[in-house]
């Protein structure tokens, strides 16, 4: 039976970083909770993961908490990206030690820490941009600048040996995959089907279809990524969600990435992240006027 639509949506009116905050931690949790996802950590089992599981995932949210409500002020402060670079360092130590070292929410750190910097500038100037522009604007030279000097890391390797952009160079550019594609598919999804999971599902194997996903190009190499890919695509080409049989689509397809021990982490990370702009009022057309 899938969930009534009702989203992680912040109260309508209120401006503050500890709202931005908990909005990002409830995106967040919305990714982890839904299901299926293929190859990635659901109720349903762990994917493709042997080193972490859904209390992995719920004890680095809980760490992470006071991370979002502070790069949230730091945005609406103005901060440069140097600072809010800080945050995220002490972020990801955070992570990892309520994780016992595992990698759960890195680049969610770094992405959904930008949009809810985004978010607290934009309240704080009465800005009517979307949170991406915002992020290109302000911080995206800074962005490309640091991955410069970057300790090395799986997407800094695979994108030395497969020319792949990932995580920073989304992020440096505005979002456009997010923009793009799965913002809409996720408004379309709603509009069609009321329900936030068949919608969630519909932005995940939109983000899935688009992205260069640098975690699959790490373990799978050009074939593991064009495999999801092109999975993901035949998915949407054959009606989506409004086919009657999409769950189990859905997670026949989640057991052949299992079975390749492919995880499509940063489209995980790109739902988590749509949730977070429906949150803020962003929308295909602009922005809702709060
Ligand atoms: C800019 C950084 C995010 C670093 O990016 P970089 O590419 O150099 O490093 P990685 O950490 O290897 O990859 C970035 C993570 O971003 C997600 N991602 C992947 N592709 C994209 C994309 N095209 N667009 C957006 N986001 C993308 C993904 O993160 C999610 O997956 C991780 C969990 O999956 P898992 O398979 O377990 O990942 P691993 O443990 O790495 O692999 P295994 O060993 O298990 O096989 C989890 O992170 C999710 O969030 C990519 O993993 C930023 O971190 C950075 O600049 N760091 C430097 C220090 C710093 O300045 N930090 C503060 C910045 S605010
Ligand atoms: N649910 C999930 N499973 C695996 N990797 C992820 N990265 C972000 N969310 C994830």
């Amino acid at each position: 039976m899938s969930r009534p639509f009702r989203t992680p949506c912040l109260p309508a009116g209120d401006g503050g970083a500890g709202q931005i905050g908990r909005a990002a931690v409830r995106a967040l949790h919305a990714e982890l909770v839904l299901a299926p996802k293929p190859g990635l950590v659901s109720p349903l089992d762990n994917g493709s993961h042997a080193d972490m599981d859904m209390a992995t995932f719920l004890r680095s949210l809980s760490a992470l908490r006071p991370y979002f409500r502070a790069i949230a002020a730091a945005g609406g402060d103005d901060a440069p990206f140097g600072d809010l670079a800080a945050l995220g360092r002490d972020a990801e130590r955070d992570m990892l030690a309520a994780t016992g070292g595992v990698n759960t929410h890195r680049g969610a750190i770094f992405c959904i820490g930008l949009l809810a910097a985004a978010s607290g500038l934009r309240r704080a100037r009465g800005l009517r941009r979307s949170l991406g522009d915002i992020v290109r604007e302000r911080w995206g030279r800074a962005i490309l600048a640091a991955g410069e000097g970057a300790p090395p890391s799986h997407g800094s390797r695979v994108a030395a040996r497969h020319g792949a952009r990932g995580a920073r160079g989304q992020a440096a550019a505005g979002f456009p995959i997010l923009y793009r594609q799965v913002l809409p598919a996720l408004t379309d999804g709603l509009a069609a089907t009321g329900s936030a999971d068949a919608a969630g599902v519909q932005a995940l194997f939109t983000a899935m279809t688009y992205l260069e996903d640098t975690n699959l190009l790490h373990r799978g190499g050009p074939a593991g990524l064009s495999f999801v890919q092109g999975e993901a695509g035949r998915f949407l080409d054959r009606g989506g969600v409004l086919r009657e049989d999409w769950r189990d689509q859905a997670l026949a397809l989640h057991r052949r990435c299992v079975a390749r021990w492919l995880s499509p982490g940063g489209s995980a990370d790109m739902l988590a992240a749509v949730w977070f702009l429906w949150s803020q009022g962003d929308r295909p057309d602009g922005i809702m006027a709060r």
